[in-house]
């Protein structure tokens, strides 16, 4: 495991009935990188998505992240050991993701998700979109009682500073001038975009994005790959990405990872992963024994 180390996933293996939809899958993701998942339509990537943000209960696996620095690891086995779902340790902390409820994932291990479908409040503006994101600080602020509500001087800050966060991401996100429009009636792009700021008002350690580039045109694209990166660099945001866009994969993911029929068939940067046999013969649906014809072609 690297010293930065921020998730591990350890032999995570999900049926249903008789399909083994993700199989004995074990990969680490870096802080402060992106980290590509990609393979074929029903891969399993979804479904891994799925088990880390807490939607699925592994059938078997375990699913650890960690706060602060990955010293938190030393911690992992006997967490494992305990019935606990989460160890913390001053600013250290250690979570067993498939041990916690969707909630939980978001509410205390500040992962964060968006949807292969836009899952915005259409109805309301782009501003309020923001601002719920924000409501676990709110209700906290208001001491979960309406006299908060009322205007104590501590919720005031709290909001205050959620509507400051909010106007941060609409300007990088350029929707100041759309703020009070329903999110509904954006374009298609912006859409995106803006469900990756929500998603950022929650201040998480690591975003998992399904398909941000899904349905983009290329000025589109080119624009999600800007905001992915900022995110990276200017908040060291740990992002693990569903993409079936390769410009988008190869052009900003750190780390790639591939899956076939839910197993791992490849795993390093893009550059090892576009020129892997493997993973050329998973794309084109080619057979076991034609892999050895690809690496040839590969090797030409
Ligand atoms: N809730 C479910 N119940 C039964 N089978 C499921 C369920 N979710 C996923 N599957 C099956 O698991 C396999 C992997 O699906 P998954 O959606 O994870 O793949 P994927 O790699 O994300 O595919 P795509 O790229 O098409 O989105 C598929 O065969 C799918 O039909």
């Amino acid at each position: 495991m690297s010293s930065d180390t921020i998730l591990t996933v350890d032999n995570l293996t999900m049926r249903f009935g008789g399909l083994t939809a993700v199989d004995s899958l074990s990969f680490t993701a870096t802080r402060g990188e992106i980290t590509a998942l990609i393979g074929p339509n029903g891969a399993g990537k979804t479904t891994v998505f799925n088990c880390i943000t807490g939607f699925y209960k592994p059938t078997e696996g375990r699913i650890a992240l960690a706060h602060g620095s990955a010293a938190a690891f030393d911690r992992l086995e006997d967490l494992t050991d305990s019935p606990e779902q989460f160890s913390r340790n001053g600013s250290d902390a250690l979570f067993l993701l498939e041990r916690m409820q969707d909630h939980d994932v978001s509410g205390k291990a500040h992962v964060a998700r968006t949807f292969q479908n836009i899952r915005l409040f259409g109805g309301m503006t782009v501003l309020e979109n923001l601002m719920v994101a924000q409501h676990l600080p709110l209700m906290k602020a208001s001491g979960y009682s309406i006299f908060g509500l009322l205007g104590l001087p501590g919720y005031r800050k709290a909001e205050n500073e959620a509507i400051d966060k909010a106007r941060y991401w609409l300007e990088h996100i350029n929707l100041v001038d759309r703020a009070d429009e329903p999110a509904a009636g954006l374009p298609y792009g912006d859409q995106r975009r803006l469900e990756i700021a929500r998603a950022m008002c929650s201040d998480p350690v690591l975003l998992c994005l399904d398909e941000p580039a899904a349905g983009l045109n290329a000025r589109e694209s080119h624009d999600l790959n800007d905001i992915l990166t900022f995110i990276r660099r200017e908040h060291g945001t740990s992002l693990l990405l569903i993409e079936h866009d390769m410009s988008v994969v190869m052009e900003i993911s750190d780390h790639v990872v591939v899956l076939d029929y839910g197993k791992k068939i490849s795993d390093g940067t893009p550059d090892y992963v576009r020129n892997d046999p493997k993973v050329i013969a998973a794309y084109l649906g080619v057979d076991d024994e034609e892999i050895d014809d690809v690496e040839a072609e590969v090797s030409k």
